[in-house]
């Protein structure tokens, strides 16, 4: 059974720790760490198998673990992924912004290489993954416009370079367009899909992104299109946001969880 350790306990950490414990994904959750060690704690405190709640992120992967989940944040990636693979530790990934710096990008795939690891990335809070890479080769255009509610968008960066206030916005309203390079730095806890899209499809410079923010919806909406030789893609989620955290879609943490259960179980994978 494989161990793993788990980086970052909040909405999408602590489901993919319940579905260890409850069975669901066969494999033993043995470290977890988060900078907040009371969300640590708190996680850990409903698990019937406890985890060591280790002191610093090297811990993690310094300890006798198969594979270490990151699901905090860009800043976790560009700091700790390569200590995690220099440990011989593969990695899945949930905050893939992080990999639109060529730089983190290029010296992460040469460690895979070199210390033969892998890293998964799920496809998170959008579905036509499968499809965008099988057309790469054919692909002249990718699209992604995200909606999300005013409140689900606040935090992010781009409201201080605009000087704008969030709350103030009180019709459905595109505030931000632009090349996926731009949005995961702009919003990085909200717009990990479009670093997803990039990797599979046209790149960071190529894929454009529209995020509109609307008073009006109760839901995360992503929506595709993409066009090319092999035809068109148009494909539309409407997610429901995770009650502890509205920024974070329920499909997402529903994908991390199954992406794990491939990669801890012996059986028939499906899709591509
Ligand atoms: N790939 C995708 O489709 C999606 C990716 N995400 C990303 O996944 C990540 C996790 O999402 P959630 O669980 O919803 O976020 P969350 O905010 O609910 O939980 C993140 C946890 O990680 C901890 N944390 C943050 N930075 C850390 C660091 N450098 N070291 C240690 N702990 C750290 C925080 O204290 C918090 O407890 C975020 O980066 C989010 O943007 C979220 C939704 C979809
Ligand atoms: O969960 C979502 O709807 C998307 C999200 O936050 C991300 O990609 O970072």
């Amino acid at each position: 059974m494989k161990r793993i350790g788990l980086l970052g306990c909040g909405a999408i950490g602590t489901q993919i720790a319940l579905a260890i414990n409850s069975g669901q994904v066969q494999a033993e959750l043995t470290h977890v760490y988060d900078y907040d060690k009371s969300k640590a704690e708190s996680l850990v405190a409903r698990l019937d198998k406890k985890p060591t709640i280790v002191e610093n992120p090297h811990l993690l992967s310094s300890n006798n673990v198969d594979l270490v989940v990151e699901a905090a944040s860009q800043d976790a990636i560009k700091n700790h992924a390569l200590s995690i693979i220099q440990n011989r530790k593969d990695l899945m990934i949930m905050s893939v912004g992080a990999l639109l710096d060529e730089s983190v990008f290029d010296i992460l795939f040469d460690a895979c290489h070199e210390f033969k690891k892998r890293i998964y990335l799920p496809s998170g809070a959008i579905a036509g993954l499968d499809a965008i890479k099988s057309v790469k080769s054919e692909l002249e255009s990718v699209t992604l416009i995200t909606t999300k509610n005013p409140k689900a968008l606040a935090g992010a960066k781009f409201f201080e370079t605009k000087n704008m206030d969030v709350h103030s916005i009180k019709e459905k309203t595109v505030i931000f367009e632009g090349a996926a390079k731009e949005a995961v730095t702009l919003f990085p806890a909200n717009i990990n899909v479009a670093a997803l899209l990039s990797l599979a499809g046209l790149g960071s410079e190529k894929t454009l992104v529209k995020i509109v923010a609307d008073p009006n919806t109760n839901k995360n909406t992503h929506k595709i299109e993409a066009s090319g030789i092999f035809g068109k893609i148009s494909i539309q989620v409407e997610n429901v946001p995770d009650n502890t955290n509205p920024k974070t879609s329920r499909l997402a943490i529903l994908s991390a969880i199954e992406c794990l259960h491939t990669i801890c179980s012996d059986d028939i994978k499906i899709g591509t």
